[in-house]
């Protein structure tokens, strides 16, 4: 097969969909490999890296778009690269299609078979080609709220580990999953008081034992939500129903029960935001304040780290995508967990939780690559 890899476009999206050792590995499985000039420069890999891992380079993405069987890419296809996929093709990439009615529309209209990054499973209930990212986004979401937090930032001015004789900040964690853990973390680490609300009682219990009473935990309930929330100097938000559209957790009206110049950090924001009032931000103005309270709600945070999280990336997506790129659509009818990165096939939705979030029918997953 001929495996494309395009320059990212996002705004300052400076990860890559494979990287050389990467490449490596597909071209000594017999395949070709097709990758954009300049696409691992934002990971310090030129083209000659890829030359020498035994790519081919391309001019143009349109050259890549043009001539490859499977394209893979970190972001979800912008407008002007939906219009180049095309039926038989296979897309590898995150997608978050529940917030994203345009971008659903583009890749049905466009034919394309899109597997997305964020729905495939693993046999332990987790999201394995998702947690690389959400362990980057969650130790980066307290760096950013810490800056945001500092007094020339909009910021109320805490430090959120305090001094000797001084308390410590306060961050509470809405959501204890792979982004909240890694959040919770790194601000435990910097000395913070942290507290992680989730739904989940075998989690809680979870995050009880690993953090041995350095981080309190709490049943999220909205008097829960209200009370931390009220107290907090940074909120993280890290909910996640896979593949749907997050829950708005925090509404307008609490907004004004926070503290002045405390900070919002929405990381849930790639699936539309667990705070009613988040919109989503850039790397390049990552803030912006409803009621005295800042907002940071970046959807790509991992792309502010691209040689960390390219790599990690690439470690999760490369045992999948030589599946696809080996066997076609018969790797997703042989296994269960890739085919439930199936969004989109031949001009249907095939996950369900974007079916029910957007109004379209499903077409079971295993049913279309059945047909195919
Ligand atoms: N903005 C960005 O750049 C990035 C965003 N993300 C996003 O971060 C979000 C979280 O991802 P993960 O931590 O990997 O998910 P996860 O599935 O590991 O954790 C989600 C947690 O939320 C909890 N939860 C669900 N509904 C809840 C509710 N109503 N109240 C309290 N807790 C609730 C679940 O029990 C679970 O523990 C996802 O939307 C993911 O796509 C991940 C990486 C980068
Ligand atoms: C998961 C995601 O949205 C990202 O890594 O950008
Ligand atoms: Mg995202």
């Amino acid at each position: 097969m001929r495996v494309g890899c395009p320059k990212e476009i996002k705004n300052h999206e400076y990860r890559v969909g494979l990287t050389p050792g990467s490449v490596r590995e597909y071209v000594a499985h017999g395949h070709e490999v097709l990758v954009e000039t300049g696409a691992g420069a934002g990971i310090g890999a030129d083209d000659g890296a890829y030359a020498a891992a035994g790519a081919r380079i391309a001019k143009t993405a349109a050259d890549v778009f043009a001539r490859s069987d499977m394209i893979v890419k970190v972001k979800e296809p912008q407008p002007n690269e939906w219009v180049q996929l095309r039926e038989g093709q296979i897309l590898y990439t995150y997608l978050h299609l529940a917030p994203d009615p345009e971008q659903t529309k583009g890749l049905l209209a466009s034919g394309v078979t899109a597997v997305a990054y964020e729905t495939v499973t693993d046999e332990r209930g987790g999201l394995p080609l998702l947690a690389p990212m959400s362990e980057v986004a969650g130790r980066l979401a307290i760096q950013a709220g810490a800056t945001a937090l500092q007094k020339a930032n909009g910021g109320r001015g805490v430090l959120l580990g305090g001094v000797p004789g001084v308390l410590p900040g306060k961050v509470a964690v809405i959501g204890g999953g792979v982004v909240g853990l890694h959040a919770a973390r790194m601000a435990a680490g910097l000395g913070a008081d942290v507290t992680i609300l989730d739904r989940s009682i075998p989690r809680l219990r979870q995050l009880d034992d690993l953090f041995a009473g350095r981080v309190h935990t709490r049943y999220s309930t909205v008097e829960a939500l209200e009370e931390e929330c009220f107290s907090a100097d940074v909120i993280v938000g890290a909910v996640l129903i896979p593949g749907a559209a997050a829950p708005k957790l925090v509404s307008r009206e609490m907004l004004s029960g926070m503290k002045k110049g405390s900070v919002l950090v929405d990381v849930a924001i790639d699936q539309g935001g667990c705070f009613e009032t988040s919109h989503a931000t850039t790397h390049a103005d990552p803030t912006y304040e409803v009621d005295g309270v800042i907002h940071y709600c970046v959807a790509n945070m991992p792309g502010a780290v691209p040689v960390t999280s390219a790599h990690a990336l690439n470690n999760a997506t490369l045992h999948y995508g030589l599946q696809l790129a080996n066997k076609g659509l018969k790797a997703l009818a042989d296994d269960v967990h890739l085919r439930n990165g199936l969004n989109v096939h031949r001009g249907r939705i095939t996950n369900r939780a974007v079916a029910d979030a957007l109004g379209y029918e499903l077409v079971e997953p295993a049913k279309a690559v059945m047909a195919a």
